[in-house]
């Protein structure tokens, strides 16, 4: 297996506040790597220096092979984020959408059309491909902005939330689509749903202060904090050296 992130020694400071702390630990190609926390544990600060938008205190990761520190170009070439608010223009059709992205990623007029159709057909979009943006319902704006995200053809993606305030029909629907995505695309997934990182997640890390948990399948978590249920272990993992 290939790796696809190798984080070594990374940490973010504010001040004096440590928000991500030395941290180290890899992520295979094709893997889908779930990254859980409770609020503050540090998830957003990490996914910011790995796609480039903030730099590290200390320390480096390579995505395919290239520092974030030294090639912050060429590695936002090989990603894409789908971010917690959607990146989509409101007034704009589901088709205009694709298409004014596909422009952005340099694809001229007639294929960014063709990379339009090819979205439109693998998300489904079809019924809603001349429809304002803004007047999709939750869930489908997501698929939006997630196929928006895809037209780079990422190698590595970063799914924010990816289902956040979706009903469980929505989200269900989601999963199947990301689950489409693994193999082909490496992603990372962050989310406060524990059933959704353990039903897509190949491997979990669990974030806390700034720092590294535990990291494993759903199942390994379980038998390392001897727990029955994934939410049990993530409770264990999160109250770890706390004074009940
Ligand atoms: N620009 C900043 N300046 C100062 N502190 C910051 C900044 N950005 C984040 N922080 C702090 O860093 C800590 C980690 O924040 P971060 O957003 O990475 O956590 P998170 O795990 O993504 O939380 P959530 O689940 O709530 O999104 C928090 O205490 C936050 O207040």
């Amino acid at each position: 297996m290939t790796t696809a992130i190798a984080i070594d020694s990374l940490t973010k400071k504010y001040g004096t506040k440590t928000v991500v702390d030395n941290i180290s630990f890899s992520i295979q190609e094709g893997e889908l790597f779930g990254l859980l926390g409770v609020n503050g544990a540090g998830k957003t600060t990490l996914i910011k220096m790995l796609s480039c938008l903030i730099k590290p205190t200390y320390g480096d990761a390579t995505l395919l092979g290239k520092s974030i520190a030294q090639y912050p170009e060429q590695v936002r070439k090989v990603i894409a984020v789908s971010p917690q608010e959607t990146a989509i223009a409101p007034n704009l059709t589901v088709r205009e959408n694709l298409e004014l992205m596909a422009g952005v990623q340099g694809l001229h007029k007639a294929d960014a059309k063709t990379k339009a159709d090819e979205m439109i057909a693998q998300f489904s979009l079809q019924p809603y491909e001349y429809q304002r943006s803004k007047t999709l319902s939750g869930g489908w704006q997501r698929k939006l902005s997630i196929a928006m995200a895809l037209i780079s053809e990422p190698r590595i993606l970063f799914l924010d939330e990816p289902t956040l305030g979706l009903d469980i029909l929505g989200r269900r629907e989601l999963w199947v689509l990301i689950e489409k995505l693994k193999e082909k695309t490496t992603i990372i997934l962050t989310t406060h749903y524990l059933e959704e990182a353990e039903a897509l997640s190949d491997r979990i890390c669990i974030m806390k202060n700034g720092q590294i948990k535990a990291i494993g399948s759903a199942k390994e978590l379980i038998e390392t904090s001897t727990t029955t249920s994934f939410e049990d272990a993530f409770v264990y993992f999160v109250m770890e050296g706390d004074v009940q």
